[in-house]
């Protein structure tokens, strides 16, 4: 991380103020290089607390990809109506004159979109989710990727022909020097202190989820998923990074995430993919049907078999792998799926499992996929519209972020998003917890209300609770 090898960038710089001159617009430019001295992305992520307080956000596959960007060189947010695509075509066209350079071989490099969408833009905000727009995907000025065990930093930036580019350069390389420098031990810092957990409206979600079963049996709805808030606070202000650390410790079979708006943060450990693309490669999973983990391994494989062949847990699924199905084979050829569902063993829970691959057709972007996909009935309910009207209307509180596609796509419109459940909206020495569960025909409402308790169970433990 020698300061002088930066004047690469300084030349990008230069190269894309004359551009923007020529074109008489903003141009953006970014500049990707492989770093020798590694920065961990959750150092990166911590050295960013002053500068990038409220601009950060982290992504990880749980497996070989992370992602870590701090500051935006440019935002995407949209309306209401066919917001997806409107991200989409404002990203395409920021990419048409985008000067690239740098490493280009790899994905999650370069310019790359971050963000999410609100589960339902519908839906009316209040003042929880205030710091949240309902969509918001930026390019981060600064991009930590770690991909395997290889690093790479992307810097970004939109000019114009006036922009003071010795001075911009000048600024980035401060930051960036903040952002790589070596982070001190933070383990000891875990501050240990007592949760205090209030379960909202208990009594009332009971009812809801009563209400729900009528319907369905009415035969207005096949399912609906409906969730409900628990609100953890303590003394001391929680900290993000904090949190990601004992996520990525304890979740580290999951997406986990943390986006940064205002003074709040969106963070989450969730094992459920929306959409993976890469190249014409499409990977989604059917995720639902929810069980306890046995505390011994013999109690765990009867929890788990128990469930595969449970009817009420296998209809929530069905009705998942019957709505991702259909979208796949609209979208794309060669879709595969197994037969029969397998097991998902998180930490506190085991799911039933459809892990389907497909080859997409060749003008369906990353993009479509979320904007057909969202909300599946892992989230939303069957029939779509009918399932996202009936929450809107009786849940108590606004979703926002919570269930939502959030993750990223980079220029070559390869990415993946994740869908943002077991999670919290954390704001100073509050957290606001999210859990939801698939209520059907034959759903028992204490039962239901049991596996949102197991649902909480990861958040709980993140934010310094049960252990
Ligand atoms: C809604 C949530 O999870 C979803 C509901 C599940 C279920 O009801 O069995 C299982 C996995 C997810 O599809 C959540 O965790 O908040
Ligand atoms: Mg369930």
């Amino acid at each position: 991380m020698i300061i002088e090898k930066q004047l690469e960038w300084l030349d990008c710089l230069k190269e894309g103020c004359q551009k923007a001159q020529k074109l008489s617009k903003q141009i953006l430019v970014s500049f990707t290089k492989r770093l020798q001295e590694t920065v961990t992305p959750l150092d990166f992520f911590e050295n960013g607390r002053h500068t990038f307080r409220g601009s950060r956000m982290y992504w990880s596959d749980g497996q070989d990809m992370v992602l870590a960007g701090a500051g935006a060189a440019a935002t995407y947010a949209a309306g209401i109506d066919n917001r997806t695509l409107a991200v989409e075509t404002a990203w395409k066209e920021t990419l048409e004159d985008a000067l690239i350079f740098g490493d280009k071989q790899v994905r999650g490099t370069g310019p790359v979109l971050m963000g999410g969408f609100s589960f339902d833009p519908w839906r009316e905000k209040t003042s929880l989710w205030n710091n949240f727009r309902q969509n918001e995907c930026i390019v981060p000025q600064f991009l930590l990727t770690k991909k395997q065990n290889n690093y790479y930093l992307t810097f970004s930036a939109l000019v114009n022909e006036q922009t003071d580019i010795d001075r911009l350069y000048r600024q980035m390389i401060e930051k960036y020097n903040e952002l790589t420098s070596k982070c001190q031990e933070r383990s000891d810092a875990h501050i240990e202190e007592s949760l205090n957990i209030t379960e909202n409206e208990k009594e009332r979600w009971l009812d809801i989820v009563e209400k729900a079963v009528t319907d369905i049996k009415r035969q207005a709805m096949e399912k609906v998923v409906l969730s409900r808030t628990l609100t953890v606070t303590r003394e001391t202000p929680f900290d993000t990074t904090e949190v990601l650390e004992r996520l990525q410790e304890k979740q580290s079979h999951s997406f986990i995430f943390a986006v940064e708006r205002g003074d709040s943060a969106f963070i989450g450990a969730t094992p459920e993919r929306l959409i993976k693309k890469s190249g014409n490669q499409i990977k989604t999973m059917c995720l639902a049907g929810s069980i306890a983990r046995g505390k011994t391994m013999e109690e765990d494989k009867k929890l788990g078999e128990a469930l595969l062949n449970d009817e009420k847990n296998l209809a929530e699924h069905q009705t998942v792998v019957n709505m991702i199905s259909d979208v796949m084979e609209r979208l794309c050829r060669s879709v595969y799926k197994p037969p029969a569902p397998a097991l998902y063993k998180v930490k506190d829970v085991q799911h039933l499992y459809t892990p389907i691959s497909a080859e997409a057709n060749d003008d369906i972007t990353l993009f479509a996929f979320v904007d057909k996909l969202h909300p599946t009935p892992a989230l939303g309910g069957e029939p779509k519209e009918k399932a996202v009207k009936w929450i809107r209307e009786n849940e108590t509180y606004e979703r926002g972020w919570y269930g939502s596609p959030l993750g990223w796509v980079d220029s070559r419109g390869d990415g993946e998003f994740s869908v943002a459940i077991r999670s919290a909206l954390v704001k100073g020495n509050t957290a606001t917890l999210f859990v939801g569960c698939g209520i059907v025909a034959d759903s028992d409402p204490l039962s239901e209300l049991n596996e949102t308790k197991m649902k909480a169970r990861p958040m709980i433990t993140a934010l310094g609770g049960f252990e």
